[in-house]
């Protein structure tokens, strides 16, 4: 064990999923979220707490390590939320095997909405339509599975989404179930969008005013989506809702290391000597669309006019919310 700040043991395998989330060897808003879960379930079972204070105490220092990874995506306090609200027991067996079969009913229900949420998307999708995708998201791919389930059968336009080239994950599934991939610089967007018939994109939160927060990028294809005719579909879990917006907070874009945009080998062909102060890189991983770029947001609830996702919102989660930590 190794202890946060307040001095509280922090299990390694905790800090080891921490570090895999802020790495980004676990990515995407609802890997990030099952992973947490995972990670407060082994914290539980590996507590050697004495007390159901000392126990709290550690379960909450660990979704305080998790919670610092990555800012964007609300899933990841959503989940860590959910599974700290089942922590009950007057001894620390109870409440170990409460938090434990929390943080399981956490893993499988989130399955099961991906599942229904595709069958959802699917329903969108014709049989032989293109759909145009940027970085790589389950919940949208849960769309096409469900589609080529049904059997429909679909074609892919694929953006490599710079800097991480989340698009060869994506471009990766398809093939192996066999779609057709046509895999292009994210410059080449606008060209191909006269080929699609959608674009289908994932989100790492969806603000109380239908605005969808997603991969860097995300914005200006959905404009020029408008622009062409082309509907834009936002694949969403409720998990990706962020109750705090109803009450006018701001979601914060991570901002990540420039050496992922521009590698320190290659520094030297830009920069003018290696003190170079005029040369700043920039690395926002994401971007808010705003709701009137999007056609529809799939949820496993159904689909939903951005507009009018407050509604549910309001509906899972209530008003306010708090740090995660605090429940
Ligand atoms: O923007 C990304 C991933 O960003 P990063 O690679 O920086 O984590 C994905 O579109 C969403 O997280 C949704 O993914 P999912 O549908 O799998 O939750």
């Amino acid at each position: 064990m190794s202890t946060d700040d307040s001095g509280t043991a922090v299990d390694p395998a905790v800090l080891e999923t921490a570090d895999d989330i802020a790495s980004m060897e676990i990515r995407g808003a609802a890997t990030i979220a099952d992973a947490a879960a995972a990670a407060l379930a082994t914290q539980a079972r590996h507590s050697s707490a004495e007390t159901p204070a000392a126990f709290r105490d550690q379960l909450r220092a660990a979704a305080k390590t998790l919670y610092e990874t990555r800012p964007t995506a609300v899933s990841l306090p959503n989940a860590l939320r959910f599974v700290l609200r089942g922590m009950d027991g007057e001894i620390v067996p109870e409440l170990r095997e409460s938090t434990v079969a929390r943080a399981e009913t956490f893993r499988s229900d989130l399955e099961q909405a991906q599942t229904n949420l595709g069958e959802i998307g699917a329903n969108r999708l014709r049989d032989g339509d293109v759909v145009l995708t940027h970085c790589h998201s389950t919940d949208a791919l849960a769309c096409i599975e469900a589609a080529l389930e049904d059997g429909k059968s679909l074609e892919a336009i694929v953006k490599e989404t710079r800097p991480r080239k989340q698009g060869h994950i994506t471009a990766r599934q398809l093939r192996e179930w066999g779609v057709p991939v046509t895999l292009i610089v994210d410059n080449a967007a606008r060209r191909y969008l006269d080929e699609a018939d959608h674009v289908l994109v994932g989100a790492d939160s969806i603000a109380a005013d239908g605005s969808v927060i997603n991969k860097i990028g995300t914005s200006g294809l959905a404009v020029n989506a408008r622009e062409r005719g082309v509907p834009v579909m936002v694949a969403a879990q409720t998990i990706k809702l962020h109750p705090d917006t109803m009450t006018g907070h701001t979601i914060e874009i991570e901002n990540r290391d420039e050496d992922e945009v521009l590698p320190p080998e290659e520094r030297t062909d830009v920069a003018v000597d290696s003190a170079d102060d005029g040369l700043t890189v920039e690395n926002p991983a994401f971007d808010v669309t705003p709701p009137r770029h999007v056609d529809a947001i799939v949820t496993e609830h159904g689909q939903f006019p951005p507009e009018s996702i407050v509604t549910l919102m309001r509906e899972l989660f209530g008003e306010t919310t708090g740090e995660p930590w605090e429940v």
